[in-house]
């Protein structure tokens, strides 16, 4: 019978058949992080249980880090508990610890691929909801909680439902001035952030093939922000070149005979998804968020939804809630909306890519008064990259501060938050209330359109910066 890339992935996985569509599944591989982590391994202690396997866990140091003064103890007393205590743990049981002095240290769903620790086939879960990133390698990846965590440490297996299978069709080619991020914006805007509850998702096209492993990454990032856990992209020549010689990945005879199964990882030609989307890439505009859910995007040539033309009460309603945190009235231009703070970074934008076309807008510009920008490396590996290719120097000449990786601004659990009020451009993947600070506002877009953002000082259509409007 035709398969879907997801049941594929998912029947190699099956140890035992419970049914009614659950099953006992084999998981590859876990990573971990300080803020998820710790009950996993309380309870492991309790029960006097040990790690299975512990080599096929990878533990990161990334949420609460500081990004700057690495040099120094992280002065933070919790941060620091927090990072200390993840090596503890690892060291205990035996797994593999990646700290802040480390040169592999970066976000989780940054570090795991550059390592190799993600390869095609594998089940991957981490206590965190953008675990599906790595789905963008055609490995069956989802976030899980701590009592789950703790499940995979100590028996390498997690009981689960089956999803239901969604299928991204994204057509045509990406027009200048836009990327990746704008078809996960347009997506998750076309979906709703329940729209894809209880579903695997899975990205095709033309538009998908065409794009980088950094860019699949960004798309399968945000499959959360439509309500599923899973996000894929078939494997092909671009993620086997992006894989080759990274230190985890098969080597010699093993890269062959893991690339002749890695072929078959696809969706057959006549699989039938419970569901099917499909986005015209070429019909793109630059997407920006305006609200507190990341559902709330629009055209950058757009304006502020009025709640007074809402279809609905409910909806006028949910409007009307966002402009109040956000600021802002209805009926505005985008383009018009003053901004503060520009963030580029987090595990949906903080790749090497995603450096490259910003420092493009910000070359030989400078960020406008009043604006403070940071930009914050996913990882150790893509801040030397950019430092190789002299980003870095672009970035600090047009006035933002270059930091070192961590998830930062993407969320206030670090010394890197902004004050009440204050409004930022942000290529995260959230724009909850309070996600960047208590009281501050978050505008999601991509690494353009932020550097864009950041020479206006107000929010900007990366094209009018690209030379190609
Ligand atoms: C802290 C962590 C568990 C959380 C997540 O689950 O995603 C964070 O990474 C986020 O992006 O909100
Ligand atoms: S960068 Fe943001 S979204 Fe990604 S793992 Fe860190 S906190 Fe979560």
């Amino acid at each position: 019978m035709a398969a879907t890339l997801y049941d594929k992935l998912w029947h190699s996985h099956v140890v035992a058949d419970e049914g009614k569509g659950v099953s006992l599944l084999y998981i590859d591989r876990q990573m971990l992080h300080e803020v998820s982590s710790p009950q996993a391994f309380a309870g492991l202690r309790e029960k006097g249980l040990r790690v299975r396997n512990p080599r096929a866990h990878l533990a990161v140091a990334d949420h609460s880090v500081p990004t700057r003064d690495r040099d120094r103890p992280i002065a933070d007393p919790q941060a620091r508990a927090q990072v200390e205590l993840l090596a503890a743990n690892a060291r205990q049981f035996g797994i593999d610890m990646i700290g802040l002095d480390d040169p592999r240290q970066g976000i989780v769903h940054v570090t795991g691929p550059e390592q190799g620790f993600t390869l095609p086939g594998l089940t991957l879960v981490c206590g965190d909801s953008h675990t599906a990133t790595h789905g963008a390698f055609g490995a069956l990846a989802f976030g899980i909680g701590s009592g789950e965590c703790e499940s995979v440490l100590a028996t390498q297996t997690l009981r689960m439902a089956k999803a239901r299978t969604l299928r991204v069709n994204v057509v045509g080619d990406l027009p200048p001035g836009t990327g990746a991020k704008d078809i996960i914006l347009a997506v998750v805007g076309r979906l709703g952030s329940n729209g894809a509850v209880g579903h695997a998702i899975e990205y095709a096209g033309p538009a998908v093939r065409a794009l980088s492993m950094e860019g699949r990454m960004t798309l399968c990032n945000m499959s959360i922000e439509a309500g599923s856990r899973t996000g894929l992209v078939a494997p092909d020549d671009t993620t086997f070149a992006w894989l080759r010689g990274r230190p985890l990945a098969p080597q010699g005879a093993d890269w062959d005979a893991a690339l002749d199964h890695w072929r078959t990882l696809v969706s057959d030609a006549d699989a039938v998804f419970d569901k099917e989307i499909t986005i015209d890439a070429a019909r793109l505009v630059p997407q920006v968020s305006w609200g507190t859910s990341p559902d709330q995007v629009a055209d950058i040539t757009g304006r502020v939804p009025d709640p007074a033309g809402a279809p609905d009460a409910g909806t006028a309603a949910k409007i009307e809630k966002a402009l109040a945190y956000m600021g802002l009235s209805g009926g505005m231009a985008l383009r018009d909306i003053i901004i503060g703070h520009v963030f580029i970074g987090s595990c949906t934008n903080g790749r090497i890519e995603d450096l490259r076309i910003a420092a493009r807008v910000l070359k030989g510009r400078r960020v406008a008064d009043g604006v403070s920008a940071l930009v914050v490396p996913g990882s150790h590996a893509v801040k030397r990259q950019a430092e190789a290719e002299g980003l870095d120097a672009i970035f600090r000449q047009a006035g933002f501060e270059w930091r070192e990786p961590g998830c930062s601004l993407c969320v206030a659990m670090n010394d890197d938050r902004l004050p009440p009020g204050a409004r930022c451009a942000s290529t995260s993947n959230r724009n909850f209330e309070g996600r960047q600070g208590q009281g501050a506002r978050t505008h999601l877009m991509g690494p353009a359109m932020a550097a864009a953002s950041a020479v206006a000082g107000h929010i900007a259509d990366p094209r009018d910066y690209l030379g190609e409007a």
